[in-house]
């Protein structure tokens, strides 16, 4: 029997052999470590074999790293996350990353970007050293610093001179990834400070109020997120996020609203429901697909006056000809479209806790009829270990993602981290969270409602599952304990 350290190291050695062959055959390369990102870098990431040869390798030396590290290092791996954090934020906002770029691959003294930036040298050499032990950034020779392919990803790409000149509009008209990493470091990194201190108050404990949140403790004084970027004086933050989760967007794939669900299996004429759907941008995407399904786009009054701003440049047919109408609707309020045959909720459920989702699909349980189907899209936790559900023959379809092999962690560990870490955003900000298919099937069964499939991303073990559910006669009450599912 070899020793789970033989087993890691044989799971790192066959993947290997199959990243290897596979960026081979298509000619592909696998990344350069010290090379900036580019799309190129990633794309043998489009081969499935090569996307979990790589996941695979990832995870394994991670868990090595777990057995053979002395704990106590592993341990501060963990306690010092917010110590990295705090020093990457400094990196961040002094726009160290692009005065690197314009160095080059040999790099810059630290010397030079402090006289650039304005910052301290001898603190700036301590901060980049620390995050070049993690590969974030490269101590070339010394003080000498470069970028990784890391630290690349927060280059806004505008010259270093233009942004220390105007740091208001850093972020206007960039890919957003380096304004989410600045608002994550900046909010949810004070929300962070006060999480325990939320949770040892008997009055914010148990609440699933956005105003018990962390960061409503830390920064919003007792108002939560949505309220505090309302202050004229939160302008530059509230924009920030905005460019952030436009990053978010553009990460996704384009046609996972498309694969989410079998759209064409619905008959022509059936009426789609967006349920808080933004500006319609899922819509604008299966309206033109599918021209024989007619959609209603529901938000809050100001998103619904953008998004016929938007529908207007880019589809106004499908305003003008009905296929598509955009109606004010407050989710917790009775639901107006009572002939759905879908209600379709996008990233709504993971910003409210259960007390309010419960409202929310209430509220559509009430308006639906026995043929109504239910879709939530949303991310799915894993379990960390093996999820037993998988097991047996009575098991909803898809409600199990792909498990890694044994020694392995199933959910793969920290190589599938992000999953987790929106989670833990949502908690800090919003008092809110993502949820595993035990807990989404208890809160369903709780307003009447069963999951009958689980429709997943090809490829991806958690991010924007699509939840199907149906109507049942009867809402059960009691308690949802899949918080603490069993
Ligand atoms: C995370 S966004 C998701 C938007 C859209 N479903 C998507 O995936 O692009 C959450 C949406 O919920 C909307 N929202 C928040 N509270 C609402 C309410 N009480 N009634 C209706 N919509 C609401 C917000 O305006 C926002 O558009």
């Amino acid at each position: 029997m070899s020793t789970p350290i033989r087993q890691l190291l044989e799971i790192i050695t066959k993947s290997v052999d199959t990243l290897e062959a596979a960026c081979q055959s298509s000619g592909l390369a696998i990344p350069n470590l010290h090379e900036p990102f580019a799309p190129p870098s990633e794309a043998f990431r489009t081969i499935p074999a090569a996307a979990e040869a790589a996941n695979l390798i990832s995870a394994a030396a991670l868990q090595l790293e777990a057995i053979l590290t002395p704990p106590h290092v592993s341990l501060y791996h963990i306690v010092g996350g917010h110590f990295k954090s705090a020093a990457l934020r400094i990196c961040l906002e002094s726009n160290v990353t692009e005065i690197l770029r314009e160095a080059g691959p040999q790099g810059i003294h630290v010397k030079d970007i402090a006289a650039q930036n304005q910052q301290d040298p001898e603190k700036l050499a301590r901060f980049l050293r620390y995050l070049a032990t993690h590969h974030v950034y490269r101590e070339v020779e010394p003080n000498v610093f470069a970028n990784t392919r890391i630290s690349s990803m927060l280059d806004t790409m505008k010259p270093s001179a233009e942004i220390i000149a105007d740091p208001k509009h850093k972020h206007d008209n960039t890919m957003g990834l380096a304004a989410l990493a600045c608002h994550h470091l900046d909010e949810a990194f004070k929300g962070s400070a006060y999480a325990w201190e939320t949770l040892a108050d008997p009055a914010t404990v148990s609440s699933g109020d956005p105003t018990a949140s962390p960061f409503a403790r830390a920064l919003g004084q007792g108002e939560g997120m949505w309220k505090f970027y309302e202050r004229p004086e939160e302008e530059f933050r509230r924009h920030r996020f905005g460019i952030g989760m436009q990053g978010i967007e553009a990460l996704q794939p384009p046609d996972a609203i498309l694969n989410a669900y079998p759209w064409s299996s619905l008959p022509a004429k059936s009426i789609v429901v967006d349920v808080g759907g933004g500006v319609g941008n899922s819509c604008l995407t299966l309206a033109s697909k599918f021209p024989s399904l007619k959609f209603v786009v529901q938000d809050l009054k100001g998103v619904i006056e953008q998004g016929k701003e938007l529908w207007n440049t880019k589809m106004p047919a499908a305003i003008e000809s009905g296929q598509v109408r955009l109606e004010v609707h407050d989710f917790f309020t009775p639901q107006p479209e009572t002939k759905a045959t879908v209600f379709m909720l996008k990233q709504i459920m993971h910003d409210w806790s259960d007390e309010y989702c419960v409202k929310i699909l209430t509220k559509l349980w009430e308006a639906a009829s026995p043929a109504t189907t239910l879709l939530l899209l949303d991310s799915i936790m894993p379990l960390a270990c093996h999820d037993p559900s998988a097991d047996g023959p009575h098991g909803i379809p898809g409600s199990v993602a792909k498990e890694a092999p044994p020694p392995l962690l199933a959910n793969y560990g920290a190589a599938n981290e992000m999953g987790y870490n929106a989670d833990i955003d949502m908690f800090l900000l919003f008092n809110s969270q993502e949820r595993t298919a035990i807990h989404f099937t208890e809160l369903l069964a709780e307003t009447g409602w069963k999951i009958t499939a689980i429709h997943r991303q090809p490829g991806d073990s958690t991010f924007l599952q699509c939840i199907e559910a149906t109507r049942t006669d009867k809402k059960k009450g009691g308690q949802i304990s899949g918080r603490v599912a069993t």
